[in-house]
């Protein structure tokens, strides 16, 4: 006899499926279906204008999906928002740590948001700020921490509410080398040992590992998904920078 639950696949962490989002009579988005699995980083690639913000805008919620669906972990955003959100930790591109507020506040703060209560939260700050090697600045405030250390507290703040899915929009902009490769070991590591599903947002070729999911957006529309050993194959290239120079007709940004 086969065993049932071999051959189903785990429920998609994210799914987006047939998302079209117009702003006013630009198509910002055209028709993007893709899945996120759990345990899986997956990188979102496209050059400025994209499309990458809006998906991220319409994911959280900011915007209402008029055409298509997403769901987390099969709740629908639009209809069971509360179930599917819950599921949902997001790191925006701008800073958004209150700096005059110390790191444990910070947390504490966004915590109460989610309605956990202090004792909770307190021992969850602690859990989270381990996982991301900032634990000893507790009690600094945000203003003394570098761009890395910040988003670091970041990253442990989207985790407070031990979302399973993560999304995080180029959070590597304005960071140096070292702080760009930390926050990347950081948060793949999260998916090795936590099985978070991860949607990770760049417009740089070498954040992308042999084994990552990529999904190529360009100008609204999702040119290719997969491993990226089959994207490659798939445009005839030897590497990510040539299979996006190929699909794109663009160049492909390398690290600063
Ligand atoms: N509020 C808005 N009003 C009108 N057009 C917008 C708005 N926001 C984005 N756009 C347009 O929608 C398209 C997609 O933009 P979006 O910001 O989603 O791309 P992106 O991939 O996130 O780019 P970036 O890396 O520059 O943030 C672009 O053509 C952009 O000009």
């Amino acid at each position: 006899m086969t065993d049932p639950s071999k051959d189903q696949a785990p429920e998609a962490a994210l799914k987006i499926d047939r998302v079209s989002h117009f702003y006013g009579k630009r198509k910002a988005l055209d028709d993007v279906s893709f899945e996120v699995r759990p345990a899986s980083f997956t990188v979102l690639l496209g050059l400025n204008g994209a499309g990458k913000s809006t998906l991220f805008s319409l994911i959280t919620r900011l915007f209402g999906v008029r055409s298509g669906a997403i769901s987390i972990f099969g709740f629908d955003v639009a209809r069971t928002p509360g179930e599917a959100l819950r599921r949902l930790g997001v790191v925006f591109q701008a800073r958004t740590l209150d700096l005059d507020l110390s790191i444990e506040q910070n947390l504490a703060y966004h915590a109460a948001l989610h309605g956990i209560g202090a004792a909770t939260a307190k021992a969850r700050a602690a859990d989270v700020l381990a996982k991301v090697d900032m634990l000893d600045r507790l009690k600094d405030k945000a203003r003394a921490l570098s761009g890395g250390q910040m988003r670091r507290v970041e990253i442990a703040r989207a985790l407070l509410h031990r979302p399973r899915m993560l999304l995080l929009d180029e959070p590597t902009v304005g960071l140096d080398v070292k702080a760009r490769a930390d926050i990347l070991a950081h948060v793949r590591n999260l998916v090795a040992t936590e099985g978070v599903g991860v949607l990770w947002a760049t417009h740089l070729i070498d954040e992308i590992l042999p084994g990552d999911n990529v999904v190529v957006l360009h100008r609204g529309k999702l040119l290719d998904a997969g491993k990226v050993e089959e994207v490659c194959a798939r445009a005839g290239a030897a590497d990510m920078t040539a299979a996006f120079n190929s699909l794109t007709g663009e160049a492909a940004t390398e690290a600063q």
